[in-house]
């Protein structure tokens, strides 16, 4: 991770030190004194306790001590993984219930799932923790794992999460749990930039398509939140809707029966006596235990005389209506706004004779309290576990508690149970609303952890897993192409010099076996080739002297010399052709091989080089024209003397000279005299 120890690297370490530092003092202070509304709550204190433990490990890793932090840092990935996998898994697979039974003795009264960190403390903690895991290879990935974790800190702290409905249980809940991951975050990603420079432009290429995965990734994650939290809402709606039916047609059960009795009193031509009364409502009575009281009003010359003349009362009576039906009224519903948990409804039916004269109101008063009490008895998602109440403008009136810890996730439900008929609505057929009531449901952690698709979770888990993925891959894709550009310039340049090599080499191997100035077979090369032919014989050669040679250079100059020089070893060659091997042998001299050549072919061959550069438009300086002189010598026996034979050659040549030059002389062998010689020796 420490590239080298430039000042700039030092200081960059010490601000990573720094910030850890801080980290871990403010998750100490948050577990301890500072902020006990956040360490209250078991996740937070889990989270803070992680958090510190990542800070101990990412200190040591600052202070370069990888072995400590790797003992560390380990045992803590596996139990992350091992938390994130249960936030992943179905409940199917991992119940949560039987998880928590190995721990119930140390999270008592809570449970497992409370003292769990949100989703997206645990996706930060991992990927703190595999960043200093990574080490010396953190430069290829932590780049975009400090990105994914600071959009994800972001997207729960900003206010753009309160506009979308999340479930609480997966983002973080405290400020000061997010200030210590940020400081963690900010310590290990400024470690990191300083080994950046090497790779800086394959981190580009593969940080920019990762990272926009990344947020395509949470952009779907949100998404599924939504419609998962859709999922629980629908449900929601269900339960308050079937609650809803069951309190309609308890009230319309009442109310039948009510109108049933108000048919009955109608017949009477006088209202009922108190024991006649008494039987009658004894039905009503009895099956609806919450009726508070059930009166008889009689009207008197028009006026409604209160209070009644013929008065059922509960055993606990309730108050009267505070405002009474108006005369013409066929059924009024009153809700009588007394404190909420005693709030009454009262119902208000005429009585009339056939002929329309009214002669009073069966008045009756329902608890609204024991009315909810009666018809949800048993809550149905689970007992304990679902927290309901029934409310009236926020105000109280029944509630089922639940045992478990209550998830922050509530879903209202409106009841349009109960119709209202105003005191001052003279239609009285029509319904002009409906009691407010409102049903709020509430579930535990557990119950919301086990109705909550899981999909959401696995989603931007592995929306993350692949953006690192494709992270890696671009970045070393670019890390390898440009390896492999540098390998392949390389790889021209030693091509290159190859070629240089092999063409100096050629070049010397070529010098080494030629004269430079003629580019002919220099001595050298004569006297090998002399070796490779010593069993062609008979083998002749031919020793070329330019005649006062010395002359051209004294007056014409050397580069005039070396001009002829190549000039007559150009008109040489061309004049000997395939018939031997021509080369200089020093000097003004020429030496010419014939394998396979008798003394007279090689007379011949002298005699036609002498005339080519007799005939060549070469010349002294005073006009006169150049001349070579030629001394031929034979060896027709075995084993070859070159040595002997060019000197013989040269004593022929010596002979040449002192006879006037520009002519050609046979060396003919004194000692044992024979000699192949068959034509005479040719003169100018
Ligand atoms: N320009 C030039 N001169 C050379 C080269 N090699 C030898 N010479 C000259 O060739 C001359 C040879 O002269 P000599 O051996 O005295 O003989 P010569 O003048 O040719 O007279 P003869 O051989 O007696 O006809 C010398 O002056 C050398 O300096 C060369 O490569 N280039």
């Amino acid at each position: 991770m420490w590239y080298t120890s430039t000042p700039v690297v030092r200081h960059y370490r010490l601000l990573s030190q720094g910030l850890t530092l801080l980290a871990l003092v403010l998750a100490v202070a948050s577990l301890t004194v500072l902020d006990t509304r956040v360490a209250s709550l078991p996740a937070n204190q889990t989270t803070l306790a992680l958090a510190l433990i990542v800070a101990i490990g990412q200190w040591r890793w600052t202070r370069k001590g990888v072995f400590t932090s790797a003992l560390v840092l380990w045992p803590l990935c596996l139990c992350l993984v091992t938390l994130l996998f249960g936030t992943c898994a179905p409940e199917d697979w991992l119940s949560l219930e039987r998880l928590s039974e190995p721990f119930r003795w140390l999270t008592t009264p809570s449970t497992l799932l409370d003292w769990r960190p949100p989703l997206v403390e645990l996706v930060v903690l991992t990927l703190l923790t595999l960043g200093i895991l990574a080490r010396t290879r953190s430069s290829l990935g932590v780049p975009l794992l400090h990105m994914s974790c600071l959009l994800l800190l972001l997207l729960d702290q900003t206010p753009l999460h309160h506009w979308l409905p999340s479930a609480a249980l997966l983002h973080a809940h405290s400020l000061t749990v997010t200030a210590v991951l940020g400081l963690l975050l900010a310590g290990q990603w400024v470690g990191v930039v300083s080994g950046w420079r090497p790779t800086r432009d394959s981190l580009r290429r593969g940080l920019w398509p990762s990272t926009l995965l990344v947020v395509m990734t949470l952009a779907l994650w949100q998404y599924l939140e939504i419609q998962a939290d859709g999922e629980l809402q629908y449900l929601g709606q269900r339960e308050g809707r079937a609650m809803e039916e069951r309190l309609a047609s308890e009230f319309n059960d009442f109310r039948h029966s009510l109108q049933h009795l108000q048919v009955f009193l109608e017949q009477s031509p006088l209202p009922p006596s108190t024991e006649r009364w008494q039987h009658l409502t004894r039905p009503l009575r009895d099956h609806f235990p919450y009726l508070a009281t059930l009166r008889y009003v009689e009207v008197t010359g028009g006026n409604v005389r209160s209070p009644a003349t013929t008065v059922v009362p509960r055993p606990t009576d309730m108050p009267q209506p505070a405002a009474v039906p108006p005369p013409e009224a066929q059924i009024t519903t009153l809700a009588i706004d007394a404190p909420a948990p005693t709030m009454k409804i009262t119902l208000s039916l005429p009585i009339r004779r056939p002929g329309g004269k009214l002669l009073g109101h069966l008045a009756a008063t329902l608890s609204l309290s024991a009315m909810a009490e009666n018809m949800y008895t048993h809550p149905p998602s689970g007992a304990g576990s679902l927290q309901v109440r029934l409310t009236y403008h926020n105000r109280l009136i029944k509630e089922w508690p639940m045992e478990g810890h209550p998830a922050s996730w509530t879903v209202s439900v409106p009841l349009d149970a109960i119709p209202l008929h105003r005191p001052d609505n003279k239609a009285a057929t029509v319904d002009t609303a409906y009691l407010p009531l409102e049903l709020t449901l509430r579930p535990d952690t557990r119950l919301l952890t086990r109705l909550r698709s899981r999909l959401p979770a696995v989603t931007l888990m592995l929306g993350l897993l692949f953006s690192q993925f494709l992270y890696l891959t671009l970045f070393s894709q670019h890390q390898m192409a440009s390896q492999h550009r540098a390998l392949a310039r390389s790889n021209g340049d030693l091509r290159r010099e190859v070629r240089t090599r092999h063409r100096l080499q050629q070049q010397l191997s070529w010098l080494a076996d030629h004269d430079e100035l003629t580019g002919l077979p220099n001595r050298r090369h004569l006297q090998a080739t002399a070796q490779t032919w010593r069993a062609r014989l008979p083998l002749s050669v031919i020793l070329v002297d330019i005649d006062h040679f010395k002359r051209i250079n004294d007056c014409l100059g050397h580069a005039e010399g070396d001009r002829v020089l190549k000039a007559v070893g150009r008109l040489a060659q061309e004049t000997l052709g395939d018939d031997g091997l021509l080369g200089r042998y020093g000097g003004e001299e020429f030496l010419v091989i014939i394998p396979e050549g008798r003394l007279a072919e090689a007379s011949a061959v002298a005699e036609r080089l002498r005339r080519a550069v007799r005939q060549a438009p070469l010349a002294h300086h005073d006009g006169t024209p150049l001349t070579i002189s030629l001394g031929v010598a034979c060896q027709d026996q075995a084993p070859l003397d070159l040595a002997r034979l060019i000197q013989q050659a040269d004593q022929a040549l010596y002979t040449a000279k002192h006879q006037g030059r520009d002519r050609v002389e046979l060396f003919v062998d004194t000692v044992d005299g024979a000699s192949d010689l068959d034509t005479p020796p040719f003169t100018a």
